[in-house]
């Protein structure tokens, strides 16, 4: 048994420590420590779980238990490496609500429609915290921001102004100029790579977009430059969001058994900080550079964050600068990464399905014509098009797990009782994935979504890639819009070849937080408009 505990902890260590890069952490001594806790506990016959589960046993939702649970580890080890994957087998067991332990901090994993409506709906408000972990003290300016901020007044505050300034159809809007910009420019990077007989990055081009189109909208100006590929620079900042949504999805010993928090026995919290460090200086000098430049005339949006500091504002609506640095964390973070990994899958279903890609470029051509770029307001006309993005994110919901989420107050959930301080994890790719709801469902099939009015935005509890409820995903409209244009120009101005004769690799590499494919797709772009097209000045109006 302690082998087996051994190799798992090993393995997933390893296998991160690969992923980015980091120092190997003090490793024996961990397994030493761990393999005492164990052994007394058994010899002295101190298992903590059954203890712990049988005062209530008959209210909690069915799970594996102690059966499968380690003392003072729970059911950690049921995760393994893609915990999307075996949360959905034990689901298959124990049913659409089934109840671990991860560590000391009880748990409930839902997987069905009615019991996430039952979350969601039913009791949002019971499910709006988010577990206070190390992740939101060390990488969150003490869970500042939204995404990572404990549910409360600060919270409504933030996530008002972020909302009303920046996603509020008006503000959206407002920016549908400069998204354009940024389309044409990646349209043009590409063609670039083209003539260069170089094979493109799908993900890292649609990064690319997503970052600007962020910062565009927070500080007037691109974070990332237009090149074929990534700038060294725009690749650190690339890696910089993959080790904080790592570090996010980490399982943190300190965490979870609370006894072990000080010591750090894996080294993540040391991890959290180094990277805390690099960050915060990129926000620093991103706010420095408009505190200097007296902008705050300009308008931008970080620059009306920064009014908030002023001492004449009241106090329950003042932000400081580390409110604001988490707010930065958080719009760049939630909206880089999630939109690249959703229109790489996307891309990589089409590209597998010649009958789709085929449908989808008729009625491109038929709506948009092959003078010009697809653009914002022909996307409602792309019934097809839309569906393919639905498809594509049930089947590959970019954060599997949606958002971790906290009972913020005791309720009883399908029958079950669920106490306070309870983890809840929705896993949304078992949802997408449920055979009592979607026919032939490991199939790729756009057309499922053309006869309904099924939709992602959170009202049907089949399909919540962005989540659901109070803490629905922030950015759902430049979401939905970013992963659509980019796909439709994609489809529109290119046709696109493998490298290798091989069928594309479909599988797919849990990232802590979300689940991108495991090798990253690379094509081969030809151009499908006029010649003249590409060749052009990529200036406002003729292209766009
Ligand atoms: C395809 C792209 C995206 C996907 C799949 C996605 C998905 C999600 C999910 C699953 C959550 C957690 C929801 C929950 O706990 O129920 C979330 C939260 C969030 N997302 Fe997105 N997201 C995307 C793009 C964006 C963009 C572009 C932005 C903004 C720039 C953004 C900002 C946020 C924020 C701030 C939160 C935290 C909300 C809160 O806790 O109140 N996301 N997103």
């Amino acid at each position: 048994m302690l082998s087996s505990i051994s190799t798992s902890l090993f393995s997933h260590v390893h296998h991160h420590h690969h992923h980015t890069g980091f120092q190997l952490v003090p490793f024996s001594l961990l397994l030493a420590l761990l393999s005492l806790i164990i052994l007394v506990s058994y010899c002295l016959n101190l298992s903590l779980l059954p203890k712990l589960s049988t005062k209530r046993h008959a209210a909690l939702p069915p799970g594996p238990g102690h059966s499968l649970g380690f003392p003072f580890l729970g059911n950690f080890f049921l995760l393994g490496h893609s915990p999307h994957v075996s949360l959905r087998l034990l689901a298959k067991k124990f049913g659409p609500i089934m109840y671990l332990r991860l560590g000391q901090i009880p748990c409930v994993v839902v997987s069905s429609a009615d019991m996430v409506r039952a979350c969601f709906k039913e009791n949002d408000q019971a499910f709006a915290g988010r577990p206070h972990y190390a992740y939101g003290k060390h990488l969150m300016y003490n869970c500042k921001g939204i995404g990572f901020a404990q549910y409360g007044p600060r919270w409504i505050h933030m996530r008002k102004i972020c909302t009303s300034q920046l996603f509020s159809a008006k503000s959206f809007e407002s920016f549908s100029h400069a998204r354009a910009q940024e389309i044409s420019s990646m349209v043009r990077s590409i063609w670039v790579a083209y003539q260069k007989q170089e094979q493109v990055n799908v993900s890292q081009m649609v990064f690319a977009m997503a970052a600007n189109n962020i910062s565009n909208m927070v500080m007037g100006e691109r974070i990332v430059e237009w090149t074929s590929t990534l700038t060294p620079k725009a690749q650190e900042f690339k890696q910089m969001i993959n080790d904080f949504f790592w570090l996010v999805g980490v399982f943190n010993l300190g965490d979870h058994i609370p006894f072990l928090r000080p010591f750090d026995l894996q080294g993540y919290e040391k991890k959290m900080k180094q990277l805390h460090k690099k960050l915060d200086a990129f926000w620093e000098e991103k706010i420095q550079v408009h505190c200097r430049s007296k902008c705050s005339k300009g308008g931008h949006f970080l620059d009306f964050l920064i009014s908030f500091t002023a001492s004449t504002t009241p106090e329950a609506e003042r932000l400081s600068l580390d409110d604001i640095k988490g707010a930065l964390m958080d719009l760049f973070a939630a909206g880089t990464d999630t939109t690249s990994v959703a229109v790489e899958w996307a891309i990589s279903e089409v590209l597998n399905k010649k009958d789709v890609l085929k449908k989808a470029q008729e009625e491109l051509e038929q709506v948009v014509g092959n003078t010009s770029m697809v653009q914002e307001s022909h996307l409602h006309r792309l019934k097809y098009l839309q569906a393919i993005v639905k498809e594509s994110l049930r089947l590959h919901p970019p954060s599997p797990l949606l958002g971790a989420r906290e009972a913020l107050e005791s309720c009883q959930i399908g029958g079950y009782m669920i106490q306070k301080g309870t983890r809840l994890i929705v896993n949304e790719w078992c949802l997408g994935r449920d055979e009592s709801v979607w026919e032939r469902p490991t199939d790729f099939l756009p057309e499922r979504f053309l006869q309904t009015q099924m939709d992602v935005r959170g009202q049907n509890f089949e399909l919540i890639p962005f989540g659901g409820g109070r803490r629905i995903c922030m950015g759902l409209p430049l979401a939905l819009c970013n992963v659509q244009l980019s796909l439709a120009n994609l489809l529109h101005c290119f046709d696109w070849q493998l490298p290798t004769h091989q069928a594309l690799d479909m599988s797919d590499k849990f990232a802590g937080t979300t689940l991108p494919e495991a090798i990253p797709l690379l094509v081969i772009p030809t151009p499908r408009l006029p010649k003249e097209f590409y060749s052009r000045e990529f200036t406002q109006g003729e292209l766009i």
